[in-house]
């Protein structure tokens, strides 16, 4: 017996997401940037990146990424964490890694603003929920 359609549960979007703790050449500081002030998660903080395209993996995903949003050339070096979140509208699985910043200055391509903060700074600013846990970790470190 099929199940009628009104009573079906949606299958929310599933979102891979490849991010970049971008450290500088210090690597004391690292850099988040302000989504901007429409769409998801609208004027929040986050760690630059972006969806993993067809036949990607994360590394490749974060160094286009970074070039498109930011401009820059960076290393991308070893994962931080993956974390898995469900929001209200989708999930998002969060592939994080410490990147590094090789040259460029990086610039608001997509985003409203762009800050260098020492880890111990980020409990100042607004971050998506999934976020909690790569805070968490950085601040670990
Ligand atoms: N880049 C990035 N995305 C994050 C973080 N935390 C977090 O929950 N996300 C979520 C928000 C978005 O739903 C998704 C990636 O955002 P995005 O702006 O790069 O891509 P998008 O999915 O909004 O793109 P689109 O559907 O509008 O085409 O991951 C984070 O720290 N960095
Ligand atoms: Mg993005």
């Amino acid at each position: 017996m099929s199940i009628p359609l009104e009573v079906q549960p949606i299958a929310k979007k599933h979102k891979q997401i490849g991010v970049a703790v971008i450290w500088d050449r210090d690597r004391h500081k690292i850099l988040i940037d302000q989504r901007l002030p429409q769409g998801d998660f609208a004027g929040y903080w986050e760690f630059p990146g972006g969806k993993l395209e067809e036949g990607e993996d994360a590394i490749a995903c974060i160094r286009r990424e970074i070039k498109e949003e930011l401009g820059i050339d960076i290393e991308v070096g070893a994962q931080l964490i993956a974390v898995s979140h469900e929001y209200e509208k989708f999930i998002v699985s969060l592939i994080v890694h410490h990147c590094y910043h090789i040259s460029g200055e990086p610039q608001t391509l997509e985003c409203a603003q762009i800050r260098w903060i020492e880890p111990s700074e980020l409990a100042n600013y607004q971050f998506p929920e999934a976020n909690y846990q790569i805070v968490e970790a950085l601040n670990k470190i």
